[in-house]
Order: structure tokens, then sequence, then C-alpha cells
């Protein structure tokens, strides 16, 4: 697992914008696993930027997302379809064709059989980029002390995880509580993998991730000491408050 160490989270975003860049620069029909969360953000509006200004091309790429709330509209502006439309594809010369975010309505299991089906077709994401929870986890393949799930499935979210979720939501009982979310099995399926993480609530997280050797449930994102070509890519004040020194 590389671990990679910017100024600054602004720095952060925009290195890992130009891996994308670089990679759909070199293959055009890039497949990209895309994450929601608002710490990717300043690196869709990097891609945005880069789109705008041609040097970047995304008429032949296409995207699968990592999660969807369970019970939202597609439409719904807090679900994760509307927010990848307003945060990124909208705005970029994608074709909406070839991005799939999972259905949160419907019939879970062939929801679920659907998203792990666009995960490998044509193949598994060329990079798959990822945020992290406080409680380590990824997508929403949640902290479990015993067990985590390999195919894609319907998650309970923790209380923890619906208490962060809860800041985009006006209403308390808005919050979903449960998610369907790619499977730990297609997230390690990607050839690489990059996530990025900044933020005082995400310390300990990041910790059990760089710092220590253990792969455990109960921190989901430390499988990913497992992928060969996994970078973990933080800000210097993350950095420092974990106590890495590389
Ligand atoms: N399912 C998403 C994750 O993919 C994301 O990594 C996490 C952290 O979000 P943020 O980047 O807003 O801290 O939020 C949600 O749980």
């Amino acid at each position: 697992m590389n671990v990679i160490v910017t100024e600054s989270y602004e720095a952060s975003a925009a290195w890992v914008a130009d891996q994308i860049c670089a990679l759909i620069a070199a293959k055009p029909d890039a497949k990209l696993g895309l994450a929601t969360g608002g710490t990717p953000v300043p690196v869709y509006r990097a891609l945005i930027e880069a789109c705008k200004e041609g040097r970047a091309d995304f008429s032949a790429v296409r995207t699968v997302n990592l999660d969807e709330y369970w019970g939202l509209q597609p439409d719904n502006d807090q679900s994760y379809r509307y927010f990848m439309d307003t945060n990124l594809f909208d705005h970029i010369n994608i074709k909406k064709e070839n991005t799939y975010v999972a259905s949160g309505l419907g019939d879970p299991q062939a929801n679920c059989r659907a998203l792990d089906a666009a995960v490998l077709e044509g193949g598994a994401p060329d990079l798959q980029l990822l945020g992290i929870g406080a409680n380590g986890h990824i997508a929403f393949n949640e902290a479990n002390p015993d067990r985590l799930i390999a195919p894609s499935h319907l998650e309970d979210l923790t209380p923890s995880t619906i208490q962060a979720n809860s800041r985009f939501f006006d209403r308390p009982e808005d919050v979903p509580t449960k998610a369907i979310t790619m499977g730990m099995a297609g997230i390690m399926a990607a050839k690489s993998v990059v996530l990025l993480a900044t933020g005082a609530s995400k310390v300990e997280a990041i910790r059990g991730l760089v710092m220590e050797d253990a792969v455990t449930t109960s921190n989901p994102s430390t499988l990913l000491k497992l992928h060969p070509n996994a970078t973990v890519v933080i800000d210097r004040a993350l950095a420092d408050a974990v106590g890495y020194q590389g």
C-alpha cells in the first residue's frame, strides 16, 4: 500500500484528479469506480475544470458508483445518483448511459446482482476512488467485529454513520438507515484503488490503515493492505495527527 502525503487537502484532491486525467489520457475508455461523500467533491471540481479546458475527455469513459441509499428516488436531492449528476456528470462530456449508480428502489437482491454485474462488465474498474467513514467503513461496508460481506448487499447503517450522514438531511427521520453497497469483493477487484481522506474525524480510521499492521473487520479500510495497487492520499495535517512520518 502506498501512502502519499500532500501539503493540503486541495493538493490531495489535485493529485487524485491528475491520476484520473493521466489514466483516461492513456486509456480513453477507462472504467472509474466513483465515490460520494464530501471528500471527493474537490476532485470532481478539478475534473470538471480539466474537461472544460480540454485536458480530459470523458466521452468514452465508463463509471460505476460504490453505493446508493435505500429508499430514495434517483431524483431525490440526497440520492447518490443525484449527487453524481450534479457534482460531476452534468458538467463533463460523459455519456450518462456509461454511468452506473445502483438503484435504491425495488428488489434489493436484484439490485445487488445488477451492481456486481456492473462492476465486472467490460472488466473491473481501472481505478476505484474511495473516501472513508470515521469508523473505517469504505463504500457502506460498515465496521463489524466479526465479518465483512464480499458481494454487493443491503447494509444496515450504524448509528454513527447515520449521524454523520444526517448533516445532509433537513430532518433526522429522513436520513436513510440502509444502503445498497458494493461489497468488499467488488472494491478489491479494482485494478487500482485510491483512498482520499482529510480531517480530524478520520484520524482513528487512518491510523488503523497506515500505522498498524492488522487487517481487521472492525476497520474495513484495512483490507486495502491486501490490495496489490492501493494508494492512500492524506494531507500533512492528517499525517501528523496519526503520527505518520513517511
Ligand atoms: N458511503 C459514503 C462513503 O463512500 C464515504 O467515504 C463516507 C465519508 O464521507 P465524507 O467524505 O463526507 O466524510 O460517507 C458515506 O458513508
